[in-house]
């Protein structure tokens, strides 16, 4: 059983994110969406209300699964027996900071981190460029689901 995580905070998840994790779903049996649990950061959706969102957008890939995690990825790995973690990469600068992580990763437990491009059309996405849009009225429509893009409007314009 071939199974690989791809982590993130997911807040919230767009049509880049999407689109790796739907690439890895057709390479791996198993594929783990991991949502990083991080208190000291604030968000625009909470734990919950993210994984509920990734549970449904993800609903057409019978392999992919959403858990929640805190503290080290490499320790999230270890205790669900995967082996590996996917990352996608949008820009170069995004390379030189997931390098490093993935050579500590790999020191520290052996788990290995495969790289994936995005696909061009999305390189310039982030959750937080997509929230500032959408916070001063821009259209994010086509950045990210359907879904997300209804919550965003409801959460950001009352
Ligand atoms: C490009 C990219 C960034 N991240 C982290 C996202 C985050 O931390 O919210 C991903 C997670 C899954 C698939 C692709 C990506």
């Amino acid at each position: 059983m071939r199974r690989v995580v791809c982590p993130g905070s997911f807040d919230p998840i767009t049509n880049g994110h999407l689109d790796i994790i739907g690439r890895a779903a057709r390479l791996y049996d198993e594929v783990t969406v991991a949502v990083l649990i991080n208190v000291e950061k604030s968000s625009l959706f909470t734990v919950d209300e993210r994984i509920e969102i990734l549970q449904t957008v993800t609903k057409e890939f019978p392999n992919v699964k959403v858990r929640k995690f805190h503290g080290l990825l490499v320790d999230f790995c270890r205790q669900n027996d995967i082996p590996a973690i996917v990352k996608g990469i949008r820009v170069v600068s995004d390379f030189d900071y997931e390098l490093q992580m993935a050579q500590l990763n790999y020191r520290m437990s052996g788990v290995e981190t495969l790289f994936m491009p995005t696909n061009p059309e999305y390189s310039f996405l982030s959750s937080s460029r997509v929230k500032e849009i959408a916070r001063y009225g821009g259209d994010v429509s086509g950045l990210v689901p359907d879904l997300v893009h209804k919550l965003l409007v409801e959460r950001l314009r009352g």
